[in-house]
Formats: structure tokens, sequence, C-alpha cells
């Protein structure tokens, strides 16, 4: 997981302290510097404080930070916020409320770091699909335009990282689902490494590659974002479902059902058909609860998929009836979230062979 040359990497080694109410955060790692990287956890978890340090905004943040070979902080030493080579997006777009949307995107590229091509130019409003807002003023702008706008904003300054704090916090329900598909295109383009701040496990789940999970100003696990997710002791955020992602492809459709097969690293799912569904490489969330385990393979179910697996591991959950178990499909691990009746009832333990049946109305994406 961690890259192995320098260069490839963020190597972040620091401790900030809020004597006044007792908040420290320290962090000692390093990040590769590609695709996304979701930093993940609950409220007051650090997550903010942590983007606030990386880009040189925390005076009272000890340590070192280096991106690849650049330093950027170090003993006696603080690159001062300006120097550094990001691109910051906030909750709250903060454009420039007298300037039209050109001159908000063209107030970054005189200020870009290195020269942005007319084709680069193009390509980002593109990504952002905002040309057709280019003459609009701020305050013409819906909420998820106004974020399209500032990732835009954020990109055309050609910055080696960016950093995206809770972009679609501020959006409702509504507004999340149309910005999703063009953050989702932006990591597809790989134009820069992100880090991405979170408490939700729906963006991080469609964005991530990496997962870092901070609790209480501390590290409590990293990893590629399908490993970690699909571990038994991931810390999620009060509330979220535990559950694994798949990456997969649509290999049939069934126009007839309105269904699609997808196939995946370990077998073949097949789902209720969505207009968003597209062709090539796409991720498939399963939440734990909407997986029930067989013995033998039930023809005579109503759940479409029935998978061969074996349990891998089990755990107890904390209200002493539920139980969590890890499966293995094929290559791909799943979990299953039944009760603890069940379990024992069917006498599970790790390496038996089990039916894994998942419903198809439970595939979130
Ligand atoms: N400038 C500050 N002075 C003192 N305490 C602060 C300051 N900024 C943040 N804190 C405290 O540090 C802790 C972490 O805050 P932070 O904003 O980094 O968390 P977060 O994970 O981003 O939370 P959220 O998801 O709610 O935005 C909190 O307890 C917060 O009250």
């Amino acid at each position: 997981m961690v890259p192995e040359s320098n260069a490839d990497q963020m190597r972040i080694h620091i401790r900030l302290d809020f004597a006044e109410d007792g908040f420290s955060l320290c962090l000692d790692t390093r990040l590769p510097l590609k695709g996304v990287t979701a930093i993940f956890g609950r409220s007051g978890s650090g997550k903010t404080s942590l983007l606030r340090c990386l880009a040189g905004l925390e005076t009272r943040c000890q340590g070192s930070i280096y991106l690849g070979d650049q330093c950027w902080q170090a003993k006696g030493y603080r690159l001062p916020t300006h120097k550094r080579p990001l691109g910051y997006v906030f909750q709250e777009a903060s454009l420039f409320e007298h300037l039209s949307v050109r001159g908000n995107l063209d107030y970054a590229r005189k200020r870009a770091w290195q020269q942005v091509t007319d084709e680069e130019y193009h390509h980002i409003l593109d990504l952002m699909g905002i040309e057709p807002l280019l003459q609009r003023r701020s305050y013409q702008l819906s909420g998820g335009e106004r974020q399209r706008v500032a990732i835009a904003r954020a990109l055309l300054i050609k910055p080696s990282l960016l950093l995206m704090d809770e972009p679609l916090a501020a959006l409702d329900q509504a507004r999340k689902q149309e910005i999703l598909p063009y953050l989702e295109q932006l990591k597809a383009n790989a134009l820069l490494p992100i880090l991405y701040v979170s408490h939700a496990l729906e963006e991080v789940s469609r964005l991530a590659d990496t997962l870092l999970v901070l609790e209480s100003g501390q590290l409590k696990a990293q990893g590629a974002a399908g490993a970690l997710l699909a571990s038994l002791d991931c810390p999620l955020p009060t509330g979220e479902e535990p559950g694994v992602l798949l990456e997969g492809s649509i290999v049939e459709r069934d126009q007839q059902w309105n269904l699609v097969k997808i196939a995946f690293d370990g077998g073949e799912l097949w789902l209720s058909q969505s207009e968003s569904w597209h062709s090539g490489p796409m991720r498939v969330r399963i939440l734990a609860r909407d997986v029930s385990l067989t013995l033998a393979e039930h023809q005579d179910s109503s759940i479409l998929n029935r998978l061969p697996g074996v349990v891998r591991a089990l755990q107890k959950e904390s209200d002493g009836a539920m139980i969590l178990v890890r499966l293995s499909v094929g290559n791909t691990a799943l979990l299953a979230r039944i009760s603890r009746r069940s379990a024992v009832h069917l006498g599970l333990c790790e390496g038996k062979s089990v039916w894994v049946q998942i419903k198809s109305a439970a595939l979130v994406r």
C-alpha cells in the first residue's frame, strides 16, 4: 500500500495541540501521491485540522511534512501557505462575488503554478461541466454549480495536490447526487492526487482508493479502501453500516426484468438496472445487513444472487445479539451481519463453506 519512493508519497509526522480543549492530533504516516485518499472519521476527529496543517494554516503544528522530495515543514522551517503548490476546496465555495464565473477562473489561471494551455483550460471546464455558466455571476449559481466552479478554480492553479474538505457537506441530497459524477470524472482523469475529507461513507465508497481513518486525533486505520472496508474492525462513524466495495463491470443487460449482471473477481451478481449504470469498471457497495447465509443453495428463494463462499472470521457486535461474518467469495471479501443465534444454528466457524445470498435491491451503486 505504501509507495516505495519518496517521490510518490507525502510524508507526514506532525503533532497539533489545542490545549484549550484538550484535543491533540498526532500523525506519523505516508500517503500515496496518487488517486483519491479519503480522510474519514466522525465529527471532531481532526480531519479539517489535518488539512489545515498540510496547508500551513495551523501555526501551532509541530513536526515535518514532505510532498515528494519537497519539504513543506521541518524543525525550524515552515514553507508559507502561498508557496505550497496545493488547491483547497472548502465546504462552502468561496467565489469572488463581484466577478463572473469566467472572471473567477481567469483569476486562478493567472496565478497558476505552471502555464495552463487553452486545451487544459477547456478540459477542466468540460470535466466540471461549467462551460455554459461562464457569463454568470456567482449569485446566479446553485450550490452545486458554485462548488463545481470552485473545484475548477482550484484545478486551474495546477497544484501538485488537491485538498477537499467535505465539498458536498453543504449541499442537499439531490445536489450531492448531481455533483458526485463530476468528482468521479475528476478521479478517472487522474489529473492530480486528492486528499478528500468526509464523514459520509457513500462519498468515500464511490471515490476513495486509499482510506485513512481518524479517531480522536489518532490514526485508527489506513489502507486500500476496498480491503479496509471489508475488514471486521474498520472503525465507522456512528450510524454508518458496515459493508464492502466490489469492483466489477456490466456483462449482461436483461431488459425484460430490468436487471443488469455485474461480473467481479469471485462471481456475478444481478442488480436492478438504473439509468446511471454505464459500461466499464464500476463499484458496487454491499451492506453487511443485506447479506444472508445458508448451508445449502436455496433454489426456491426470492433472492437472486446466491454465491458459494467460505467463512473467514466472525466478530460479535457490542449488543451481543448480532455477529459480523467475514467471507470470501472467490478472491473477493464480503461481510454478512446476522444474529448470533443464526450463526450458532448454522454452526458457522472459520473455514466453513456456505451459500451467500445477496438481495439485488441491496446493491447501492
Ligand atoms: N482553532 C482551534 N482552536 C481550538 N480547538 C480547535 C480549533 N480548531 C479545531 N479545534 C478542535 O479540534 C478538534 C478537531 O476539530 P476538526 O475540525 O479538525 O474535526 P473534524 O474531524 O474536521 O470535524 P467535522 O467533521 O465536524 O468538521 C475538535 O475538538 C475542535 O473543537
